[in-house]
Order: structure tokens, then sequence, then C-alpha cells
């Protein structure tokens, strides 16, 4: 019996029925003009551009596909996952159809899961995860992924909406992103992007969630819905190290971490563990509100990370009648903070309540006033030379 409960046919058995002994198209269909029998290497070569969702990387290279079966037009495919009940097997069954179907002279394509052994399990996430002690590879230093803290030294400026809303452009432009909700006590990526699901976990190993085509974690996916965080600095600190080190982001071209508003302990754990981490930080244009970003601005600097600009939030509403703008909350903050730090103001945001028009959805459509701020901001943040420096200790 093969893995996956099917016989293991002979050699003779599996070639396909228009081959002859030797391999050879029978009758020479090649000679004749037509296709290419369908072949076990094609299969393969043809599965390496289907990734597991999950880990982002292809099922050959994990070393996920056991078997190829050939009958003629029907091809079967034996793919081993890393759980039995792993919630990804009908994403995973539809893209080897997709890119099976793709192949001239296959009709029909099966696929029958099976599960890793345990060490195999193990062998595998140690190969793409690295130690159990180390950050997970996208946070370390030699990864090329950016990491963008979005901080704001006020709550509900517009932080967590900025943090999604430019993940969205990011990944729009062509880039793969990511979201870490490091804002512990109040952890609103979920409810902005509108799934609370739990994520999968694999020997330790916590893959993200996904949501409106974005990744991300957050406390959030992680404890009982309504469920009040009242834990001490240390316990935070443990929580938040141990979403930096244990979920498998693979290494994405951004990581954008959601801060918690002010300059607490949060933000110094992340500078510490993190120190290629670049801030964008987040203000109203409110005198008071720009007063605090500074404040967390500079912490971000003391704490030895590069702040890389300044998005102005709620800037401006559009007049619908003359399309001027109407400074609703007046201020100049977003210049402010950005003299201060001696950064750009990389965007202003306008006020567009509703942003769009679904409960759970607070990702802008790109043809409004934000989306476009949103894009244009990506824009920027992406031509900017990621950073590499030595840890500070
Ligand atoms: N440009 C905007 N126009 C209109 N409403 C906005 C805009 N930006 C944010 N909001 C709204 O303001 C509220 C606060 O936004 P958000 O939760 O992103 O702020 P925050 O700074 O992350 O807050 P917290 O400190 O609670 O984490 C939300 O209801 C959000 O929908």
């Amino acid at each position: 019996m093969g893995l996956f409960g099917w016989r293991r046919r002979k050699r003779e058995d599996r070639r396909p029925e228009h081959q002859d002994a030797a391999g050879d198209p029978v009758g020479g269909a090649a000679s004749q003009g037509r296709p290419e029998p369908l072949s076990e290497a094609g299969i393969r070569e043809a599965l390496k551009d289907v990734r597991d969702p999950e880990i982002g990387r292809d099922l050959v290279s994990l070393n996920m596909v056991r078997e190829v079966r050939i009958e003629g037009s029907r091809v079967t495919v034996g793919v081993a996952l890393t759980t039995g009940g792993c919630p990804m097997q009908h994403r995973i069954t539809q893209d080897i159809r997709d890119r099976l179907s793709e192949i001239e002279g296959v009709e029909d394509v099966e696929v029958d899961f099976g599960v890793m052994t345990d060490r195999e399990r193990q062998n595998l996430f140690s190969t793409v995860h690295g130690g159990p002690d180390e950050l997970a590879p996208a946070f370390r230093d030699e990864s090329r992924t950016r990491v963008i803290a979005v901080v704001s030294g006020k709550g509900g400026v517009g932080k967590s909406t900025v943090a999604v809303n430019l993940a969205a452009a990011l990944k729009s432009a062509g880039h793969s992103v990511a979201i870490l909700d490091a804002d512990v006590y109040g952890s609103s990526v979920p409810v902005m992007l509108g799934s609370r699901e739990r994520p999968n976990v694999v020997e330790g190993v916590i893959f993200p969630v996904e949501a409106r085509g974005l990744k991300f974690i957050s406390m959030g996916n992680l404890v009982e819905e309504g469920q009040a965080i009242i834990w001490r600095a240390p316990i935070v600190n443990k929580a938040l190290t141990q979403l930096m080190r244990d979920v498998y982001w693979d290494e994405p071209d951004f990581v954008v971490v959601d801060m918690p508003p002010g300059t607490g302990d949060v933000a110094l754990t992340i500078a510490q563990r993190i120190p290629k981490a670049e801030a964008l930080v987040v203000t109203t244009p409110q005198a008071d509100a720009a007063r605090v970003a500074v404040k967390a601005g500079r912490m971000a600097v003391q704490a030895h990370l590069k702040v890389i600009g300044v998005v102005e939030n709620m800037s401006y509403a559009t007049c619908p009648d003359c399309g001027k703008e109407l400074q609703i909350f007046g201020g100049d903050g977003g210049r402010a903070v950005a003299g201060a730090l001696e950064v750009d103001v990389l965007g202003r945001i306008p006020i567009l309540p509703d942003a769009s028009g679904e409960p759970g959805n607070a990702l802008y459509p790109e043809d409004s006033g934000p989306g476009r701020a949103f894009a244009e901001i990506a824009h920027r943040l992406a031509g900017m030379k990621a950073r590499r420096r030595l840890r500070v200790l």
C-alpha cells in the first residue's frame, strides 16, 4: 500500500496509456504534432508553482508531494499535510487542480491527503523556522523583511486604521505583507479585518490568520472574544516575545506592526528585540495629539529605532459640493511632528467615516480619498532604502 492508502503500482503500470514500454508516445504522437505525453516529472515541475498557503513555500520543496499517479488523462497527487485536520485542504486541492488543468492532456485531477509523521513535521519546521530561541526569521537582522512599527502618542488617532490600510496598499502595489497586532490591550486588527479565527498551531509554530488577503496575528485571535486582557507588564512582554518568535511569517517584504499607543513597555520590547524596525508616527492635526506623537517618536529614537516619517490622519474632509479641503480639526499636527522629528510627512489621510461601508472591513476602497493617500504612502515607503544596521547593545 502507498502512503495514502492506494496500492503502489509497478513502474510499468504507472505509464500513461499513450506511452509504450520505452516511454515513447504510442503511434509517434510527438512526431505527429500531438501533445507531449504526461510525465511524473512534468507534473512535479508544475506542482512547484503550488504553495502551501500557510508556509508560503511550494509543495515540492516542502516535501509534501508524496505520490504522482497518471492514468490516461487522470492525475492523482498524494499530498502529506502537516496536520490531519489542516484547514487548508480545500484551498490546496483547488490550487493543485487549477495548476494541473493548465497542462495539455490533463482532464481530471484527484488529490489524496495524508499526514506527515512527527519526525517529518519537526524536520519541516526546524528547516523553515529556525531554532526555538530565535526570533522568527522575518525579524532577524539578516532578513530582507522590513518591519514598519506604526506608533502614535494618543489613542484613537487612527493608528490601527493606518496600519491595516497601509498593509493593504503595500499588498496592492505587489509587495508581500503581514500584520503583527502588538496592541495587546486594545487589539483592533481582528475587528478591522473581520476575523477572530483561531490560528493553526503546529509543533509550537503559530500560523497567521488570513482575512481580506492579509496575513495577521493578534491577541484578539488568541484569547476568547470579549475577554479583557489584564496582564502585568512581564506577562505582556512574554506574550509579545512569543509572537515575535513563534509566529511563522515566512519572509514577506513588509511586516506592519500595530503598536499600542504611547511610549510604554511594549514599544521598548519591540525596539530591543527588532532593532531593524522602522517607526512610522501617526498623528491627527490637533496640537495635543501632535505633542504626544512627538514624544512617541522621540522614544522610538531613544530606543534606537529609525523614524521614517509621519502620517497625518483625519487631516481634512472634502466638501461634497465644491471639492475643497475642509480643515475640520484645524491644526497642522503632521507638519509640526515631522519638523520636530526631522522627517517628512509621508501622507495626509482625509476624514471618511465607514471605510468600506461593510461591518468588519476597515479597508478603504482604492479609489476613495483615503485609499489614494494610502497608495501614495505605500509608494514612498517602498521607495526608501531598507534599513540595515547593527544591533545596539
Ligand atoms: N481617516 C479617517 N476618517 C474617519 N474615521 C477614521 C479615520 N481614521 C480612523 N477613523 C476612525 O477612528 C476610530 C479610531 O481609529 P483606530 O482604532 O484606527 O485608532 P487607534 O489610534 O488605533 O486607536 P487605539 O488607540 O484604540 O488603538 C475608528 O472608529 C476609525 O474607524
